[in-house]
């Protein structure tokens, strides 16, 4: 099986006219799976343009994704949302329903799907919920739960179906420093033991310790890419 992330000559425009304004310039990537990625560089740098390409949330205007195996320039809308549904992702702003409990939050990315028995999908709601520590807060709604809790809720809603790619933006901002770690260092396990590959952006110095890469973007251009230190700390 070929990277599941291969991007070239990947370029973007937002606006038209005397407005339009380039935000990404001409980016060749390959991601290998299994692997945990981080994306750095300066705010307006193209960090969540990037990653909403990948993502299949905006259209590819010039260059190529391919995207586990499927070219999302040119892909039609149908097909977005099929591929969209083999992603996790992590993105600010939690969108919890607010009249679910946390378990049925998480259940409700199994739903969907149609993925296995209500029961089931309960216990896989739980053990994912327990795995990012929330074994105590299943039955709590939403507004019992802290900004760092209700982010961790959204973190086990985005990886309980078991995503080939998990794509997140800036996950451990409402974080704790134990709480992302945590959350990372699950990322990397996911990646060893299901091959589930992660690209994350991030501005927390303390992540870039467990990446096994670094991407840096600036003025919409890749300028960096080093291995991180993959450590596990
Ligand atoms: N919807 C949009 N309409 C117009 N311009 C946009 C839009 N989204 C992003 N841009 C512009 O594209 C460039 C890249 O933005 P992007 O959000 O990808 O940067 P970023 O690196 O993620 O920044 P931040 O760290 O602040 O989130 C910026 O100049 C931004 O102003």
């Amino acid at each position: 099986m070929g990277d599941p992330i291969v991007i070239s000559g990947l370029s973007h425009w937002f606006g038209a006219g005397e407005a339009r304004k380039q935000a990404l310039f001409d980016i060749d990537l390959r991601v290998a799976r299994g692997s945990l990625t981080v994306l750095m560089g300066p705010s307006g740098s193209g960090k969540t343009t990037l990653l909403t390409l990948i993502g299949c949330l905006r259209d590819v205007q010039a260059g190529s994704v391919r995207l586990l195996g499927t070219e999302l320039h040119g892909l039609a809308p149908p097909a977005q949302v099929r591929m969209r549904r083999r992603l996790g992702f992590i993105f600010q702003g939690h969108n919890l329903h607010e009249a679910l409990s946390a378990r049925q939050n998480v259940r409700m990315a199994l739903g969907v799907q149609g993925r296995g028995d209500p029961r089931a999908q309960d216990r896989a709601a739980e053990h994912m919920l327990g795995l990012l520590g929330l074994a105590e807060r299943v039955a709590y709604l939403p507004a019992n739960l802290s900004g760092g809790q209700k982010q961790r809720v959204a973190i086990a809603r985005a990886l309980v179906a078991n995503p080939e790619v998990v794509l997140a933006d800036e996950p451990t901002a409402a974080l704790d420093l134990d709480s992302g770690l945590n959350m990372v260092r699950l990322l990397r396990r996911l990646g060893r033991a299901r091959g589930t590959t992660s690209v994350m952006v991030t501005h927390d110095p303390r992540i870039l310790d467990l990446a096994d890469r670094i991407l840096t973007l600036e003025d919409g251009r890749l300028v960096g890419d080093r291995p991180g230190k993959g450590a596990e700390i």
